[in-house]
């Protein structure tokens, strides 16, 4: 071990021998500084202490230092030394000539190559020394006269007597007082660096491990025998302060990018651990505040040094004090707050109730003469059938008054009920009803039109506490019951309506009604209408609405669709969105669209994953027996679709028909369709089309209607709202600020176009072979078996079924039965398969 210390000591001599001309001249001039500013320092230290005895020497002159060989002179600078302690501190700035040790410390450093910032500090430095003369000569005039040493030295005193004369004591004082104070503001920031900075430099230097000397030697050119020695050096993990030099050399060979601010940084993130083996930066950080012994971090304990071993310096080690951060009880994030859907168009105004008419409804109330007049041809005709009642009462709706009976007992209610014409003659009066018995009642209903039917607003149904305090998700609000309740449902529990009526009874009214809820309660985020319109009148009003409410396909023009093959293609896009919305909702593990937007919203579902806030959509179709008489299948097809799975994706479907005939409204059709609406009808075959049951035929027309939900029937009478309000309502909307677009439905090919895709098998799906091993295995060619085998949409299943007839898998469609399998094994298949 004495060996390589002593090898390592060797190697520092060769390595200063091996320093070129330039390198050798930097390093003397560097030592030459060093060395005088210790000198200075010692001189004027001493001359503090020791000036009074060397009082003689104060007459020292520059001649006679060399001249006269007599020494009596107790400082140990000697005649030099009294004389630079005479000369800067009484004859020239005082105490803060001390500034001139510091000067040399930084002339020597700038020599070694430490450039950086000298003028700055320099200039800094004069600065202060000036500032502190002129303080002391101004604060300590008496010393002046009786001590032999002058705090601001004769410069100090001249300018502070020359500013006393010029602003007078006060003025000097705030001078002074107040320039201390600028520059403190300014270097109050960075004073603890330039303390930190003063210490460690004077710490390197006088400990030989300054890093302006270690540049120095980085600059030279023997790296390639340093690095050697570091690899010994690392590796026995007990370097000498020499050694450590060629470590910080080492390092610095290797990472030569890294700069010295560089590594400042580094000195004070490195963390301490007594564990594992310092690495090399860690001895370069140890080595330059001193400590000699790296090893000493894994043994503290020094060995004995043998003879003619290198003795270092016992240094303590001083352990930096442990720092417990402290702790938090949860962690605390930074939530996202909740998406809002509405945020893009948080401008939109919701339309107001001034919108809507307000109606005269208090000429239109039914009297009590009317009233006793309806009692008593009801008692009446029912005595002449000798039919006795109990009592009857009467409750007065907007447009018929019910007339609650309870007939005597032994009275059979069929016999009441055949009595409909005989009443309703007697009475004079068309559409009347009898209910018989009255559902949960116990009673019988006889529904008598008043003379004069009072118009319900959409403004009291809009304006009503029901509607505007209700919370449904899909608020439609179709009018007033009998007993002049707010009658409203949420379209989300229907999920579907049926709305038939005779022409001009009231049936386009009441879409605009239902339309006119919706957009009262809805924000343009959250809702979607898609208007299809053959008539081409009735909905053409909310097209001013397109980028606020409607979705439409991409490539389609006008927002409410008209033409009949555009309507098969949307009700197929609708059909696809719906699709892509199950596998969002899927993708979520959200049951409804209502979870999955709640997920959305809380942030819980990733928009890079194809998630989006999902707007309901209601689906639109007025005169939908138009579309059936000309596309047929085509249009029943994607609407028993839709109709059948769409709920649970918030899409939603209102059809509206003139003709209820039994091919139009279809088995499928109204299998999907529970919610009904009924508006006057032609006839009771109609009105059992319809609803199942006869009444609408009895009905009186101008908005009377029955809402048929499951197995409850409620006579309603509709609210009205004219054109020129609907006009207004959408005006409102429209002008305000919007989405750049309708909301876009997915793109959907038309089917004759599709056919020459799906008839290329060179493109088959990559599905198509395992649905034709199902379809032979099962010997039924069933496009919704294909669905439900390989979870896929109705398109794709559809596609894969089209390649499968023209592949000569499968027979042709045959309508509502399943299509025939034409290969009989898998034997033949797979050859089939091979040949394709
Ligand atoms: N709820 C209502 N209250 C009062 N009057 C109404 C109401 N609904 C409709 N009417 C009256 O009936 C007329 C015809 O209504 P509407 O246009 O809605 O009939 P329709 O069934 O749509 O007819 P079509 O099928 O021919 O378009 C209206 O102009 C209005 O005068």
């Amino acid at each position: 071990m004495t060996n390589k210390k002593s090898n390592k000591i060797g190697n520092i001599f060769s390595r200063l021998k091996n320093l070129k001309p330039g390198g050798r001249v930097k390093l003397i001039l560097a030592l030459l500084c060093f060395a005088f500013a210790l000198y200075l320092l010692i001189s004027l230290v001493l001359f503090f202490i020791l000036g009074k005895s060397d009082q003689s020497a104060l007459h020292v002159t520059v001649q006679n230092i060399l001249s006269d060989p007599t020494n009596s002179i107790h400082n140990i600078g000697g005649k030099s030394g009294i004389y630079l302690g005479d000369f800067l501190i009484n004859r020239y700035l005082g105490i803060a000539s001390f500034g001139f040790v510091y000067f040399f410390v930084l002339l020597g450093f700038l020599a070694l190559g430490g450039k950086k910032r000298f003028l700055i500090r320099t200039i800094k430095l004069f600065v202060v020394m000036m500032w502190t003369s002129v303080t002391l000569g101004y604060l300590f005039v008496s010393f002046y006269e009786n001590s032999n040493f002058f705090p601001g030295g004769a410069y100090g005193l001249y300018y502070s007597q020359w500013l006393n004369t010029a602003v007078g004591k006060l003025g000097t004082f705030l001078i002074l007082t107040l320039s201390a104070i600028i520059y403190m503001i300014y270097e109050f920031e960075k004073f603890p660096d330039h303390l930190k900075g003063f210490m460690e430099k004077s710490i390197d230097f006088v400990s030989f491990g300054n890093k302006k000397v270690i540049d120095f030697f980085k600059s030279l050119s023997f790296k390639k025998k340093i690095k050697t020695d570091l690899a010994n050096v690392v590796s026995n993990n007990e370097a000498t302060l020499a050694e450590e030099h060629d470590n910080t050399e080492n390092n610095f060979v290797e990472k030569e990018e890294v700069t010295q601010e560089m590594i400042k940084e580094q000195e004070h993130s490195f963390p301490v651990s007594q564990n594992e083996p310092i690495p090399i930066e860690s001895s370069l950080r140890e080595s330059e505040i001193s400590i000699p012994d790296i090893s000493s971090a894994n043994d503290l304990v020094s060995p004995t040094p043998s003879p003619g071993e290198v003795v270092q310096p016992k240094l303590n080690l001083e352990v930096a004090e442990v720092v417990h951060e402290e702790q938090v009880q949860t962690l605390e994030r930074d939530e996202l707050e909740d998406y809002d859907p509405t945020l893009e168009l948080s401008s939109y105004k919701f339309p107001g109730l001034d919108l809507l008419r307000q109606f005269d409804t208090q000429s239109n109330i039914v009297t009590n003469e009317e009233l006793q007049e309806n009692k008593e041809r009801i008692v009446e005709t029912l005595r002449n059938y000798n039919i006795e009642i109990r009592s009857i009462k009467a409750t007065t709706g907007p447009t018929i008054t019910l007339y609650e009976i309870i007939p005597a007992p032994g009275v059979r209610i069929n016999k009441i009920k055949n009595l409909e014409n005989d009443i309703a003659l007697s009475l004079a009066a068309l559409g009347i009803r009898i209910i018989a018995p009255i559902p949960g009642k116990g009673t019988i209903g006889i529904e008598v039109p008043n003379q004069k039917a009072k118009i319900v607003s959409m403004r009291e149904i809009i304006g009503s506490k029901k509607f505007s305090e209700s919370d449904y998700e899909l608020p439609i609000a179709f009018g007033k019951t009998i007993s002049n309740e707010v009658y409203m449902v949420d379209l989300v529990k229907m999920p579907h309506i049926l709305v038939a009526g005779a022409t001009g009874q009231g049936k386009s009214v009441g879409l605009n009604a239902m339309i006119t809820s919706l957009l009262y309660k809805k924000h343009p985020s959250q809702l979607k209408f898609v208007f299809v319109d053959p008539k081409k009148v009735e909905l053409s009003l909310y097209s001013v609405i397109e980028n606020h409410f409607l979705a439409k396909m991409e490539d389609e023009e006008e927002p409410i669709i008209t033409d009949v093959q555009k309507v098969k293609n949307t009700l197929n896009s609708v059909c696809i969105e719906m699709d892509n919305r199950y596998d969002l909702l899927k993708n979520a593990h959200a049951r409804n669209i209502k979870e999955y937007n709640k997920k959305f919203i809380e942030r819980k579902l990733n928009p890079e994953k194809g998630h989006q806030f999902l707007p309901y959509i209601v689906v639109i179709v007025d005169e939908f027996a138009d579309l059936i008489m000309t596309a047929g299948k085509e249009i029943e097809s994607p609407i028993a679709r839709i109709a059948q799975l769409a709920r649970a994706v918030g899409i939603h479907m209102i059809i509206a028909t003139q003709r209820p005939s039994a091919n139009i409204i279809t088995g499928p059709i109204k299998a999907n369709f529970p919610a009904r609406v009924a508006f006057k009808v032609a006839s009771m075959i109609d009105s059992r089309t319809i609803l199942d049951s006869p009444g609408a035929n009895q009905l009186i027309g101008k908005g009377d209607m029955l809402i048929q939900t499951g197995s409850e029937m409620t006579r309603v009478q509709c609210a009205f709202i004219d054109t020129p309000e609907v006009e207004e309502l959408v005006e409102f909307i429209g002008q305000q600020r919007s989405y750049p677009t309708a909301f876009l439905l997915p793109e959907y090919k038309d089917e004759s176009s599709q056919m020459s895709d799906d008839a290329d098998l060179e493109n088959r799906d990559e599905l198509f072979e395992e649905a034709a091993r199902l379809m032979v295995m099962n010997q039924v060619g069933s496009t919704s078996a294909i669905q439900r085998k390989f979870s896929i949409g109705y398109n794709r299943a559809g596609r894969i079924m089209d390649q499968l007839e023209y592949s000569g898998v499968v027979g042709p469609n045959e309508g509502s039965k399943a299509r025939k399998v034409l290969i009989p094994d898998e034997t033949n298949l797979e050859m089939l398969l091979q040949s394709l």
